[in-house]
């Protein structure tokens, strides 16, 4: 099968880091180009906000694009901030996050990645999404990347995304859950 190249547009590194990890270990043979475009965000369905990431980063690179959106919703708060959790990231820093939950006995949230893949401009866009469920715990560990500190997924003791290696983190991330479809896209394409 011939090699795959695809354009992951996202101004996160941290991001990247993990999707180039990740893709790494892909059997599908695909090479990711990383471009750093701050792209819109609008309001909506976590789908619509994805698709219109896709659509415009698409028409810029004007080849196969990826983007994703990560939202972080609260079962206590009806799903919310999800795709604006970023917002509530930078007004308050990722260890002060609890405190949005500190008056609900329920901690529960899901993490989800929400990947557009597009062969480009005006072709199809797919979405992919991948989803993680964890608990919202006092921080712990690097504060490196956005939110990690401050999840725990379950099954692994109560410790957190921050605390476990990168490794570990890739096994059961809503980011790797959604490679993985994008991989059996590919593989069936
Ligand atoms: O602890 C974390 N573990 C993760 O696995 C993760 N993935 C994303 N995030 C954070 O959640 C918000 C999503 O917003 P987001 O999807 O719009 O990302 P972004 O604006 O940083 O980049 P991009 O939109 O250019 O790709 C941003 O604050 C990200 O830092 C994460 N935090
Ligand atoms: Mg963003």
């Amino acid at each position: 099968m011939a090699e795959k190249t695809v354009t992951f547009v996202t101004g996160n590194l941290n991001k990247l880091r993990e999707a180039q990890s990740i893709v790494s270990r892909f059997s599908a043979p695909v090479a990711l180009v990383h471009r750093g475009i701050d792209l819109d965000e609008i309001q909506g369905s976590v789908d619509e906000i994805a698709e219109a990431k896709c659509r415009q980063a698409a028409a810029i690179i004007g080849g196969p694009t990826l983007i994703e959106d990560t939202s972080l919703g609260f079962r206590a708060m009806g799903g919310l901030p999800g795709p604006y959790v970023k917002w509530f990231m930078k007004a308050l820093g990722a260890p002060q996050l609890p405190r949005m939950l500190a008056d609900f006995d329920d901690k529960h949230a899901t993490a989800m990645c929400v990947m557009a893949y597009t062969e480009g401009p005006g072709a199809p866009i797919h979405v992919f999404k991948g989803t993680c469920d964890g608990r919202i715990v006092t921080a712990s560990g690097p504060t490196t990347f956005g939110w990690d500190c401050v999840f725990a997924p379950e099954g692994q003791d109560g410790k957190t995304f921050a605390e476990m290696t990168p490794e570990a983190k890739n096994q059961i991330s809503h980011r790797s859950k959604a490679f993985k479809m994008l991989a059996a896209f590919f593989a069936n394409a």
